[in-house]
């Protein structure tokens, strides 16, 4: 797997080593000792997860807080998302800033988002199917969230076009200014 850094501390793009043959294709979508030796972050995930989302569907932008903060490490097994992490570490240089990368099926390109950031993506394809590993698990009370156009992230979802699906829970969102100013 080939692991490059972002602008922002601890966030890595993954793209795995791809062998293909006449029956079709391989690749190591996780390699603990790689993904070490390339970042020196020795990470345990202990909760993997799945979500199926048409096109349009909008989930995000969320976090946990204090010691069920997670760190994730998120592909696209079919379809494509654009995904979005915001650093929310407020003494991070880039506190408040986004990344955003396009996940699809087709790049096989994977985010490693360390704990401390939200994370939201919107998918542009039908039946798009995302899957995640976590090193914390989930924890209900610990779940917090910024709603997805706030206007000091000042996000572009690239939607124009598309029909937003967005859950009653995030449309209720704070805004980043009235979590951290
Ligand atoms: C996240 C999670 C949810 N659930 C249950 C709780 C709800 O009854 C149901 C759907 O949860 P939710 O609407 O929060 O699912 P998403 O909107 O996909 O949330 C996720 O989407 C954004 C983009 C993320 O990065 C987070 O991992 C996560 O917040 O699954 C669980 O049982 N375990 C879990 O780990």
């Amino acid at each position: 797997m080939n692991i490059e850094k972002t602008r922002f501390k601890g966030c890595y793009i993954i793209k795995p080593r791809i062998f293909t043959d006449e029956r079709g294709s391989f690749f190591e979508s996780f390699n603990k000792k790689q993904f070490q030796e390339q970042t020196g972050l020795e990470t345990l995930f202990v909760q993997d997860n799945q979500s199926v989302s048409q096109k349009g569907v909008l989930r995000g932008l969320h976090f946990q807080t204090g010691d069920f903060a997670q760190a994730k490490l998120v592909r696209v097994i079919k379809g494509s998302v654009l995904d979005v992490a915001v650093d929310i570490r407020p003494e991070s240089e880039t506190f408040g800033q986004h990344y955003s990368i396009i996940l699809s099926a087709q790049n096989n390109t994977q985010l490693f988002i360390p704990q401390g950031f939200a994370h939201g993506f919107l998918v542009l394809e039908d039946d798009t199917i995302f899957s995640y590993k976590c090193d914390n698990y989930y924890n209900k009370a610990s779940e917090g969230g910024i709603i997805y156009n706030d206007k000091t992230l000042n996000i572009d979802w690239q939607d124009s076009g598309l029909e937003l699906i967005i859950s009653e829970k995030d449309q209720e969102l704070p805004t980043f200014d009235t979590l951290y100013k």
